[in-house]
């Protein structure tokens, strides 16, 4: 993400605008010039029409320049946040998962709506008005200087001590608006924490309790936001009291030397009058110091964020690999070879995992909680990489294939099966937008789902809410694991999917589940014993290593630490088997 790249990309739009407002500033500077002509004019009784024409003539080019020149530079400010937000869309979706999974979601969103504009609008704005107003104060002093040197040292004089203190004033303005904007994107974060467990913190009773949590937060924003309108105020009057002395001092000494001879009546009017129009682009000129100083600080902001390292692309039109047969290039759907993980500085995970599924069947992965299951699947699905060995899916190492590659091989349920906003068919084709009706409707069949949505009055079209709300637990499971099933990857990933289960649901998904491993590998992590008995293999994992391979009844005999899994079982009689 490079905004100067971005800024560049619309320098047409820019230099344009830039070019109507120097345009409008000379025609503005112009102005006093012609009516110390005018004054003459009429102090020499000759003809004032010529004055007056091009004082209008220049009036009219500086109202018509200066409203090209905000309409063009708004507009490039635009293009400028529409390039930012999309490219840091993009970049937040195409993000490595261990590094996405470390930044607090609301500072994310703060960054991505509100300081990409900040930045990109002041910067475009406030770059161009500090430029139309470094022509209007240098043309000015130009050509103050031409009428009257000694009146404009004095005019300097009084207006550098003043630009000195607003300048000081814009430096510690541009430190607290970083601050405000870190305070902005905590109150962001604090607010998505419990937006995002609502139902949690009125269950639990917390809402006064986040409530002062978030008034702090808002206090904080506050108080570092008065800061940088506090400075941003002190900017004004800092270069008003510095031209409201030398306006002073010119029109006193001015008088005087018009009374001595030494200084034109029409020279004096003009000077006053650039003094006059020296006023605005000054203060704009700090203002947009400040303002520029603002945007650093959300620039800085968005280009850290932009910095996000990336996945390669994994958009794209599914992999089709040639059918798993042993005359075919693949005969085992996933191959751990001693693979080993850990989560950064975190103890392993992981040691030395091996283990192979043949090209079809139902795999069952048992052990305690925090054994390394859900870890493996991340790892095949590459949001992290291993420390050492190889995973290979389809015969091929998944360090080789390319993300869209993988990914649609790999049909992956989570454990608590995410939904997005939308409709149950928009959900249910997320994976595979193009599926024909009939594999939607064996989609739903499998899963259990079929008379469910048939039932409701929108059907497929009904609208779910944030993260599916709507559904029941069990139904946004089933939901999952047909959007599944509608990919027909050639290895399915199950995260503990029965777990909201009841046991008639259970039954018609271990079906599901039977039927599409008749057609490839399915490895689910599993509980209940009713799943796993009914597994081709089991594999029993144990503080991060594979302790055994087998069936139910193998197990039973040769391994005590599944012996205990499955006595759980009968023992707090989840499951049947
Ligand atoms: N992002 C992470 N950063 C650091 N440690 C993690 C991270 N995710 C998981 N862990 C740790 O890795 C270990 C294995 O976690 P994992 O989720 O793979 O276990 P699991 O066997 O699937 O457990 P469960 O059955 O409870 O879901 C745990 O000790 C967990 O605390």
């Amino acid at each position: 993400m490079n905004l100067p790249e971005m800024v560049r990309r619309h320098r047409v739009l820019l230099i344009s605008g830039l070019v109507m407002g120097l345009a409008g500033a000379a025609a503005k500077l112009a102005q006093p010039w012609m009516l110390g002509r005018l004054i003459e004019a009429v102090g020499r009784d000759a003809s004032i029409a010529g004055p007056i024409a091009f004082m209008a003539l220049f009036l009219l080019v500086d109202a018509g320049l200066g409203a090209g020149h905000a309409y063009t530079i708004g507009r490039a400010g635009e293009n400028i946040v529409f390039d930012a937000r999309r490219v840091l869309g993009a970049r937040l979706l195409r993000s490595r998962i261990p590094h996405f999974s470390r930044l607090e979601h609301g500072d994310v969103f703060a960054r991505t709506v509100s300081d990409t504009s900040i930045a990109c609008l002041t910067i475009a704005q406030a770059l161009a008005q500090t430029v139309t107003s470094v022509l209007m104060v240098g043309g000015g002093i130009v050509l103050m200087a031409r009428l009257d040197w000694r009146l404009l040292l004095a005019t300097v004089g009084c207006l550098g001590l003043a630009s000195g203190g607003a300048l000081l004033l814009a430096r510690r303005m541009r430190i607290a608006a970083l601050r405000n904007r870190e305070d902005i994107g905590a109150f962001g974060s604090g607010l998505q924490r419990v937006l995002g467990a609502l139902t949690t913190v009125k269950a639990s009773r917390a809402e006064e309790r986040e409530t002062e949590e978030l008034t702090r937060l808002a206090a904080r924003a506050r108080r570092s936001g008065i800061r940088v309108t506090g400075f941003g105020s002190l900017l004004n009057p800092a270069i008003n009291v510095g031209t409201q002395l030398s306006l002073a001092v010119v029109v006193c000494w001015g008088m005087a030397r018009v009374a001595t001879g030494s200084l034109s009546a029409a020279d004096l009017t003009a000077f006053v009058m650039y003094l006059f129009y020296l006023v605005t682009p000054l203060v704009l000129l700090f203002v947009s110091i400040g303002q520029i100083q603002q945007g650093r600080a959300a620039v800085r902001r968005v280009t850290e964020l932009g910095a996000i390292p990336q996945e390669e692309e994994a958009s794209g039109q599914p992999a089709r690999l040639p059918e798993c047969d042993p005359v075919a290039r693949w005969t085992s759907a996933i191959r751990f070879e001693s693979v080993g993980f850990a989560y950064r500085e975190h103890a392993p995970v992981l040691r030395g995992v091996s283990f192979t599924l043949p090209c079809r069947g139902l795999t069952a992965i048992v052990g305690a909680s925090g054994a390394g299951k859900t870890t493996m699947f991340q790892l095949i699905e590459r949001f992290h990489q291993p420390d050492s060995g190889t995973i290979r899916v389809a015969g091929r190492d998944i360090a080789d294939l390319r993300l869209a590659e993988l990914r649609s091989l790999v049909g992956y349920v989570e454990q608590d099966s995410p939904l997005l906003r939308g409709t149950i068919r928009e959900n249910l084709t997320y994976a595979h937008p193009e599926a024909a009706p009939v594999d939607i409707a064996r989609a739903l069949r499998l899963a259990g789902l079929g008379g469910f949505v048939a039932d409701l009055p929108d059907g497929l079209d009904t609208e779910l809410g944030e993260r599916g709300a709507g559904l029941s637990g069990g139904q946004r499971q089933r939901l999952a694991i047909a959007r599944t099933l509608l990919q027909r990857p050639a290895v399915i990933l199950l995260d503990e999917v029965t777990a909201h289960l009841d046991s008639d649901t259970e039954a018609a998904l271990r079906d599901a589940m039977a039927e599409a491993a008749r057609e490839c590998a399915v490895l689910a992590i599993a509980h209940r014993l009713s799943t796993i008995v009914r597994a081709d293999r089991i594999i029993v994992m144990e503080e991060g290593h594979v302790r055994a391979v087998g069936t139910h009844r193998e197990l039973m005999e040769s391994d005590e630490v599944y012996r205990r899994l499955a006595g759980l079982q009968f023992a707090t009689g989840k499951a049947p088997v």
